[in-house]
């Protein structure tokens, strides 16, 4: 489904070159949930944004849905590969000046699905995530945890393959954070898609994943089975996570 060989990808700011990523390798398998944890600047979101192929790698290799993603993809193939994968962010990412059926509906929008179509789907969908009565709000109005369903539908309208989410639960109280892993721990049900999840909140992980991936300035520390995560404090995570299979 998703794989990683030796990949690295650095950064040069201000003269001074940033290695946010080394000689990464790893696997996910279709339908897993795998997490990535580590601390501020482990390299997380720069991983991400390289898996969800929104950047490239300086070295190393992806493979992505049967295709090598290498400087030689071209834009089409390229393209493609991204409209059968969705990101939701903590942010939400929502269009202010859209309704909510609109938001939902966009990425068949920008497809050129006729409105009738998407609306229709969008409906479903704000159905399955329980805000069928917000069709014709505003995001303003929404609280963090409506948003963030919102930002689910419109992941899953294109039937996407892999969903990968960026800290989806960090900017809500603890009660919407378990009522939107219980809705995401839903969409993995019901369409049994690979997801790949960067928290910094293990508690998250443990609940979410099969098993997660352990960044440590830029490198893979560990990967393994979240069975095998003993605590919740990711500082002291190195030391508690005992070894797994990976
Ligand atoms: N576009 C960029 N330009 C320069 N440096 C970058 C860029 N993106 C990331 N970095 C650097 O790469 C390193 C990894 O950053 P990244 O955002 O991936 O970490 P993270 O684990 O997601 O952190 P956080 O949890 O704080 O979001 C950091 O040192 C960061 O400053």
């Amino acid at each position: 489904m998703l794989e990683l060989q030796s990949v690295g990808k650095s950064f040069t700011a201000k003269e001074n070159v940033v290695q946010a990523l080394d000689d990464i390798s790893f696997r996910v398998a279709e339908g897993e949930v795998l997490g990535i944890v580590g601390k501020s600047g482990a390299g997380k979101s720069t991983l991400l944004r390289l898996l969800s192929l929104h950047e490239r790698p300086d070295s190393g290799s992806i493979q992505m849905l049967d295709e090598s993603v290498d400087n030689n993809l071209s834009q089409a193939k390229a393209r493609e590969l991204i409209q059968q994968t969705a990101v939701v962010f903590q942010g939400f990412s929502l269009l202010y000046n859209c309704s909510v059926i609109d938001n939902v509906a966009l990425p068949l929008k920008l497809r050129g699905v006729d409105r009738d179509t998407r609306l229709e789907k969008a409906k479903q969908l704000l159905s399955f995530v329980g805000l069928q009565d917000k069709a014709d709000s505003y995001p303003i109005t929404l609280s963090g945890g409506e948003a963030q369903r919102v930002s689910i539908a419109r992941a899953l309208i294109s039937d996407p393959k892999i969903i990968f989410l960026d800290e989806p639960t960090s900017a809500l109280d603890s009660k919407t954070m378990q009522e939107i892993l219980d809705l995401l721990k839903k969409v993995h049900r019901s369409y049994r898609l690979t997801m790949v999840i960067v928290s910094h909140q293990i508690d998250v992980i443990r609940y979410m994943c099969d098993r997660a991936v352990l960044l440590e300035q830029g490198r893979l520390k560990k990967i393994g089975a979240v069975n095998a995560l003993s605590h919740f404090q990711v500082d002291h995570l190195n030391e508690l996570w005992v070894d797994a299979d990976a």
